[in-house]
């Protein structure tokens, strides 16, 4: 192979100094180079890079640059993430639309699409489960896919999961304990991810130099870790807070003004979507009290 070679693949795995990348397929095994580091850039999976191949086995190519991300999270540690699959239990912890669309409302900062998948359908009332089809109803309408398997994890909503990860990278996110690793392991059999906290806590012990990787998925890339839960989610201004409500952005224009906050200006298209019964009330009250939040007047969420 000439030295001069170079190519383009993405970042799958990395493993003490090397990186695996993927190119149609095919995967190389490559070092960081002193030039990243220098300009303090961390490669990271899901990242697409330049690189000059090695020559075999022995001899490793070098990672030369990075493209340009469309984002990056720290938890998990993964760039370029188009989707997220927000994992939300109907109970243990108990559902709450106020905790989603803070969920939603990050994931929307990040331009990251996100899927809601309802976890825990067995521990809850048939009449308790009825609510939860209702509100997911709703966020299907705003464009937000949902799943909710009863009883969980049949085949028929794990297929349709999959389904979705084509041609995408996705990663999973969600409250502690709400089961995200349970759900990967269902979708993505052989990953065996440790589940619950006392395996957990032994696996932590063990496995304290774990990185996340990339494995492929009906056609698509899922990180084998999943991501943040509940803190740091209002990372939003008060002025940004109101485009990442898809719904309100689809009507804002037909505001009287363009400035509109949709709180207490007149002729305000958002409040006369909400009293159509367009807008879901509790989508718009949770904006409310994100506006407080960040206005400074009310403690923001803290994790239990
Ligand atoms: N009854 C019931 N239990 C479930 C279901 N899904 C997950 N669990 C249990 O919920 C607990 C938490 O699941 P995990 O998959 O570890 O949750 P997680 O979201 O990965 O948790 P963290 O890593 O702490 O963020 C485990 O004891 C699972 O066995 C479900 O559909 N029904
Ligand atoms: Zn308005």
């Amino acid at each position: 192979m000439a030295d001069s070679e170079q190519l383009e693949g993405r970042i799958i795995r990395q493993l003490s100094g090397f990186y695996d990348l993927d190119v149609a397929g095919t995967i190389y095994r490559t070092r960081g180079r002193g030039n990243l580091r220098k300009e303090k850039i961390t490669p990271l999976v899901g990242d697409f890079a330049t690189f000059t191949p090695g020559a075999g086995p022995d001899d490793e190519g070098y990672l030369l640059a990075l493209a340009p991300r469309k984002n990056a999270l720290v938890r998990p540690p993964v760039a370029n993430i188009d989707q997220a699959i927000l994992v939300v239990a109907a109970a243990q912890p108990d559902f709450s639309l106020n905790l989603l669309d803070r969920f939603l409302i990050y994931l929307e900062g990040k331009q990251i699409h996100a899927e809601i998948y309802v976890t825990k359908t067995d521990l809850v009332t048939a009449s308790q489960l009825a609510d939860i089809q209702t509100a997911l109803r709703g966020y299907e309408a705003i464009g937000y896919r949902t799943f909710l398997s009863q009883p969980p994890f049949a085949a028929a909503t794990l297929d349709a999961v999959r389904a979705s990860f084509k041609d995408q990278l996705t990663i999973f996110t969600g409250q502690t304990g709400a089961g995200k690793s349970t759900l990967i392991n269902h979708l993505v059999p052989g990953l065996e991810l440790a589940t619950g906290e006392i395996s957990k806590a032994l696996n932590r012990g063990k496995h304290t130099t774990r990185t996340t990787e990339l494995f492929m998925a009906a056609g698509g890339l899922v990180a084998d870790t999943p991501g943040f839960s509940s803190l740091g989610l209002l990372d939003v201004t008060l002025d940004d807070l109101r485009e990442r409500f898809p719904e309100f952005n689809a009507v804002a224009d037909q505001c009287k003004f363009r400035s509109c906050q949709h709180v207490k200006e007149p002729g305000c298209a958002v409040k006369a979507a909400v009293a159509a019964g367009t807008i879901m009330p509790s989508r718009y009250d949770n904006y409310l009290q994100f506006r407080e939040e960040l206005s400074g007047q009310r403690p923001v969420y803290t994790k239990k």
